[in-house]
């Protein structure tokens, strides 16, 4: 990928298996939101190209943090956001689900607004598991929550991967996080990238 005369990073090659948990890791700048935003059709390479199998339904959950304190919508139509405005029944109990999944049911009248992070945060987990896909790619969605809401999102990530078979791509600078909960790592740095056991990735820049 290049933007202008600038390469960002060239040769990239790897492979995700269906049902795993991967954490995308580098330092600042190295272009892990460029990677994703190619995988999610947002931005073009510059040259290359990649495949998801046929059977691959793609989700993508950002970090919260546009969310303003004056956002007027409660959990639940933050929820359903992405649905048609006259919800079917199917979709109605397919936005209960989602809340009981993401542990929201209870405050789903609560407005976004004035959520915590952690809650904002599983509600767009759950706005993104709505459309049922089987792959889910998460960009720095821990990133501004304290230690208590990181373990309960990365439970709930682990319970996804576990129960519903969901394939994880997880970009973060949480090194520790990653160890904890993910089982494989990309490490963007240098313009390449290096694919490994979390068990087994040291680096220097943690
Ligand atoms: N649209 C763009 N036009 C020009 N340069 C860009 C554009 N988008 C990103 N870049 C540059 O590409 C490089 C990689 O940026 P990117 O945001 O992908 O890195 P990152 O690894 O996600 O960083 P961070 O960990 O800080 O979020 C940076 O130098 C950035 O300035």
């Amino acid at each position: 990928m290049k933007f202008d005369k600038k390469t960002i990073f060239s040769d990239l090659s790897f492979k995700l298996k269906q049902g795993s948990m991967t954490a995308l890791l580098g330092p600042n700048g190295t272009g892990k939101t460029t990677l994703i935003n190619i995988l999610m059709n947002m931005l073009v390479p510059t040259s290359g190209s990649f495949t998801f199998a046929k059977t691959v339904r793609l989700g993508y959950v950002p970090q919260f943090r546009n969310i303003d304190a004056e956002y007027p919508l409660s959990i639940e139509a933050f929820v359903g956001l992405n649905s048609a405005i006259f919800k079917t029944k199917k979709t109605k109990s397919a936005i209960k689900k989602q809340l009981e999944e993401t542990n929201l049911y209870k405050i789903r009248h609560t407005r976004m607004g004035e959520a915590s992070g952690g809650q904002k945060q599983r509600a767009y987990l759950a706005q993104a598991l709505l459309d049922n896909p089987n792959m889910i790619i998460l960009d720095e969605a821990t990133a501004s929550l304290d230690p208590l809401a990181k373990d309960e999102l990365m439970q709930l990530i682990k319970h996804l991967n576990e129960k519903h078979k969901i394939t994880v791509l997880f970009v973060t600078h949480d090194v520790p996080l990653a160890r904890k909960y993910m089982q494989n790592y990309l490490y963007l740095n240098n313009r390449q990238i290096e694919q490994g056991k979390m068990s087994q990735f040291e680096e220097a820049y943690e």
